[in-house]
């Protein structure tokens, strides 16, 4: 498979939406792809290579060159930079990243402690701001840090805005709207332009819904 292509896939909750897309996109793949745990999924009659990753870690996969191509939502490409092209918006998994707070809370000392799973995007948002805050890195449960008096405010997804509302918090400033992105590595695109193109304008012509 001399053309054979790489694509990191999110494990979670963009997986989904993403495999229906390149479905639509007119790609054969098996059943399996949903429903295995398998880690690696081979589709020789694509000459396409699936790897399932981390979600935070396709960028990782992408950047070394391991894939050639993956999809990563815009929240992780904003915390890391990486060397990887942002080839296109796929427009799905919707959410945004929002500061959030228990509603009328008094800030204790100076800096607010912000708790975040998104560090670099959480300082650098307060630093436009003008803002000093400290920064707390949590890897999950983040709406349980200003609850427990571990942070003054958090900087996290937000989708229905269930999670808050049922933590008793509020939203406080929209900082960014975030959808999946597919990104290539820039060695790739150079070798393999033609595959790569050919991917990319199916799934755009689907996300345009043409
Ligand atoms: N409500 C949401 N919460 C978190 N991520 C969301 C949400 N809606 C869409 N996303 C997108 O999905 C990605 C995260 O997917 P997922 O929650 O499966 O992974 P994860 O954060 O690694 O989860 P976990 O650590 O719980 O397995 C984010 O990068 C974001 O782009
Ligand atoms: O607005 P909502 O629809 O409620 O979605 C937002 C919540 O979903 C995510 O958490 P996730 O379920 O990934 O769990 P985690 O906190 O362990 O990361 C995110 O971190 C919020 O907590």
């Amino acid at each position: 498979m001399g053309d054979l292509l790489t694509i990191a896939m999110p494990k979670g909750r963009i997986f989904e939406e993403a495999a229906e897309l390149l479905r639509k996109a007119g790609y054969q793949l098996p059943p399996e792809f949903e429903d295995s745990r398998k880690l690696i999924i081979d589709v020789p009659e694509e000459k396409i290579r699936f790897i399932l990753a981390k979600p935070m870690d396709v960028t990782t996969y992408v950047e070394h060159g391991v894939a050639d191509l993956g999809i990563a939502g815009k929240d992780v490409m904003l915390e890391e930079e990486r060397d990887v092209y942002e080839v296109l918006d796929l427009k799905i998994s919707h959410c945004y990243l929002a500061v959030a707070g228990i509603p009328g809370a008094k800030v204790q000392g100076v800096a607010p402690k912000v708790a975040t799973k998104y560090p670099n995007v959480a300082s650098s948002y307060f630093r436009e701001q003008g803002e000093q805050v400290e920064i707390i890195k949590l890897n999950g449960s983040i709406e349980l840090a200003p609850l427990i008096g571990l942070a003054d405010r958090i900087v996290d997804i937000v989708s229905t805005g269930r999670t808050l509302k049922e933590n008793g918090l509020v939203e406080l400033e929209r900082i960014t709207d975030i959808t999946s992105r597919i990104i290539v590595n820039p060695v790739s695109y150079r070798l393999k332009d033609q595959r790569i193109d050919d991917l990319v304008e199916r799934l755009s012509n689907v996300v345009d819904g043409l």
